[in-house]
């Protein structure tokens, strides 16, 4: 397919998430199925413009004076990977399968500079409008920037897994994919990505078929870096889904001591059984749901490390998710915290005198956050908050420190920030 086939193919994907309210990857995931000539090569550029148009929808409608399937890759094309509009113009028009040639408005849209002066916070921010008041609490004046750097793309990284080797080991492994060191986990490998905003096939990789590597952010890296969990001591992740941090808990404590991992949707942990064979990690059970029974009554009091990886809207991770960015309504953040307070809830009795409960969101929303760790402690006078320079300089990350939020009691990770995606650890001590 040429690129103006993958152009054209974008705009169909863009129409059936509009028309149809269809979730961008089941669009995409649709779209190849009755398109079987496009091979996977094709099929990845053709999602990688779609994403690229969904990430930046606002800032290019306002450019475009449209918000259509169609100005929206047309403007991905030309404002966020700098294609020559007269390029564009004459590509278009050559082929059946490829888009109109643009017209007069368009091109002279498209040419017209890149001024979003004037626009309100939330158009250059990329985000939904009535998100502009949770935002402002969390960034205040600096909510558009913020909102910019969760609009770009996100990088490939990687976490070595310390049962399995270590950094070098793994970026001899992979020099071919020209791995550079994360700046803030000491166990992150950053895979550079295409022009065109695509990875390679990391899971085809002999490092990662051995376990020496596994895909995972480097924020969610901190969070569980963070958390600490240390050789010999016993661990609830009690929202461990898939297991991403189980597995970085894991490699912390040297697979000796007990990990429970726990999670209220039994279908979310299948996928950890292979996961944790292939990294080698062997300290860990399974507390699945089993009706209504309480699978956790035997660890009350019992656990050095309650990890709360919180339900949450993702607003973090809108570089990964940017479908889920527009999709977000209120009513969504009011059910997540709900189910944050009762998580917490769930996972406070369970942390033994002395021992420490880590709530993580891959939120930036205050509501998910700061609210609801004070909302906690006000609840629970016997847990307090460990300052976040402290977590981070006995978790041997000094430099993380700096990602404090504004009252220092927890850490603020943002793409803006930390080059990560946007998450929240509080660290609470049990007296
Ligand atoms: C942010 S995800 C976890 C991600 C995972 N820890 C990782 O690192 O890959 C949140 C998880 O919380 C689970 N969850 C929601 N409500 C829960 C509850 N009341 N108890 C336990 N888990 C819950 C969800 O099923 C979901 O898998």
């Amino acid at each position: 397919m040429t690129p103006a086939a993958h152009a054209l193919a974008a705009i169909e994907v863009l129409s059936e998430i509009e028309s149809r309210h269809r979730p961008a990857p089941q669009a995409l995931k649709d779209w190849g199925g009755s398109h079987r000539f496009a091979g996977s090569g094709d099929r990845a550029r053709i999602a990688s413009l779609v994403y690229d148009a969904l990430r930046s929808r606002a800032s290019i409608a306002w450019r475009m004076g449209a918000e259509t399937p169609r100005a929206l890759v047309l403007g991905a094309l030309v404002f966020t990977r700098s294609a020559d509009a007269t390029a564009l113009a004459a590509a278009f028009g050559s082929s059946p399968h490829a888009p109109e040639p643009p017209s007069d408005a368009e091109r002279s849209a498209m040419t017209s500079g890149d001024s979003l002066e004037g626009a309100p916070a939330h158009v250059r921010g990329d985000y939904p409008e009535w998100l502009d008041v949770p935002l402002a609490r969390a960034f205040g004046d600096e909510r558009a920037e913020e909102g910019e750097a969760l609009a770009r793309r996100a990088p490939l990284d990687l976490r070595v897994n310390a049962l399995k080797g270590d950094r070098a080991k793994a970026e001899r492994s992979l020099a071919h994919l020209k791995p550079i060191p994360t700046p803030l986990s000491p166990w992150g490998l950053r895979i550079p990505l295409s022009d065109d905003g695509r990875g390679p096939p990391v899971q085809a990789e002999p490092a990662y078929l051995k376990g020496l590597v596994e895909v995972q952010d480097e924020g969610s890296q901190i969070a569980a870096l963070i958390a600490a969990a240390a050789p010999g001591e016993q661990v609830v992740d009690l929202c461990a889904g898939a297991g991403g941090k189980t597995l970085a808990l894991a490699a912390g404590m040297r697979n000796t001591g007990q990990i429970y991992a726990h999670d209220s949707d039994v279908r979310r942990l299948a996928p950890l059984n292979e996961r944790a064979t292939r990294a080698g990690v062997r300290n860990f059970q399974f507390r699945s749901p089993r009706g209504g029974a309480d699978v956790l009554s035997d660890l009350v009091e019992r656990a050095d490390l309650v990890l709360v990886d919180a339900p949450c809207t993702g607003a973090g991770t809108w570089r990964r998710n940017p479908d889920a960015k527009w999709r977000m309504r209120p009513s969504a953040l009011e059910q997540r915290m709900v189910e944050q307070d009762a998580v917490l809830e769930a996972g406070a009795p369970l942390v033994k005198p002395g021992g420490r409960l880590v709530y993580v969101t891959c939120s930036v929303l205050s509501e998910e956050n700061e609210d609801r760790i004070a909302a906690f402690l006000s609840r629970h006078p016997e847990f307090r908050s460990v300052p976040a320079v402290e977590a981070a300089v006995s978790a041997g990350l000094p430099a993380v420190a700096a990602h404090a939020n504004g009252a220092g009691d927890a850490l603020l990770l943002t793409p803006r920030r930390s080059g990560t995606d946007g998450f929240f650890v509080a660290t609470l001590s049990r007296s």
